[in-house]
């Protein structure tokens, strides 16, 4: 059974960040704080109101239709690009079902889900806001914001909506997402009123409680090899217990496709020797993709 976790939570409302220019000092104890939660956590809880409650209720609401679409509906929404299209049950998650969103137009199949469509719109340019800002503190705290600039440009994202079946009457509590590290750079979560998402740290699995306007941005492999490790990659996993489905969703940063993920030069010496070869981000996923395994990282470009 898992604890209830004490995570790092920063405060990235409007009123907070209205305090700290760019490259104040303000500025930099916040971004400080931020690579600190990611080298000791993987990951961390942001205040951030910048997301009316509105909106996010909107979202929960389209979410429920589309989902109650029949299932050859749902398989109508298709994708070239891995996780992406309508993800249906499976063997390795039993309960859950998804849409990885790489073309928000296409939803359009059988129904009229042009609200849904507005507001997955104005929810991911938020994330996309939101994101930058916390890559931009990153790399920021490595004394490095040239690099930003540099590789801004190179980032891409997706989001993904999901729903989780109760878990059947005579069970009491079910793995809905095994444990796994992301792949990309940074995901940022929501979920609704059904706390089951858990996080490895300290070594044991504790349940996030998220406190009232936050999300949870988590560190994925791309983001821990490009640090050769400096930054760790949260484990993470939902495990279901009450009678009640769930909804979340995500929005993760990944670099586009034919990004090299490459450890700069900054980051090896002596004490820290090169832990991770260069690689094709996109030929990491398509590994991933036919090989599930827990330390797909090490496997893959680990020295
Ligand atoms: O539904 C959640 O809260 C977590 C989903 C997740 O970990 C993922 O899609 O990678
Ligand atoms: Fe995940």
């Amino acid at each position: 059974m898992a604890g209830v976790s004490q995570l790092p939570c920063l405060d990235f409302s409007q009123e907070a960040l209205n305090q700290i220019q760019e490259g104040s000092d303000g500025w930099k104890c916040l971004s400080h704080n931020v690579r600190e939660a990611c080298e000791s956590h993987g990951c961390f809880l942001v205040v951030y109101d910048q997301i009316p409650a509105k909106l996010r209720e909107e979202m929960f609401m389209g979410m429920k239709p589309l989902f109650h679409l029949p299932e050859e509906t749902k398989k109508k929404y298709t994708s070239s690009i891995h996780f992406n299209g309508y993800l249906p049950k499976s063997h390795r998650a039993p309960l859950l079902a998804g849409f990885g969103i790489d073309d928000p137009s296409k939803l359009d199949m059988a129904e009229d889900f042009t609200n849904l469509i507005e507001t997955l719109h104005s929810m991911s340019s938020k994330m996309v806001e939101l994101n930058s800002v916390i890559m931009k503190m990153i790399f920021e705290s490595f004394d490095m914001p040239k690099h930003y600039e540099l590789n801004s440009k190179n980032y891409s994202c997706s989001f993904r909506l999901m729903k989780y079946d109760a878990p059947p009457r005579d069970t009491d509590l079910i793995v809905a997402i095994p444990a796994h590290t992301d792949q990309n750079t940074l995901t940022i979560l929501c979920e609704d009123e059904v706390q089951a998402l858990e996080v490895f740290y300290e070594n044991s699995w504790n349940q996030v409680a998220f406190p009232k306007e936050s999300l949870l941005v988590l560190v994925g492999d791309a983001l821990k090899a490009w640090s050769n490790g400096r930054l760790h990659a949260s484990k993470h996993r939902v495990t279901m217990s009450k009678r009640k489905e769930r909804y979340s969703y995500g929005f993760f940063g990944i670099p586009k496709p034919g990004t090299t993920v490459e450890v700069p030069q900054t980051f090896v010496n002596k004490e820290h020797p090169l832990r991770y070869r260069p690689f094709t981000f996109s030929d990491y996923v398509s590994f991933i993709a036919s090989n599930r395994t827990d330390d797909a990282l090490e496997v893959y470009a680990g020295i």
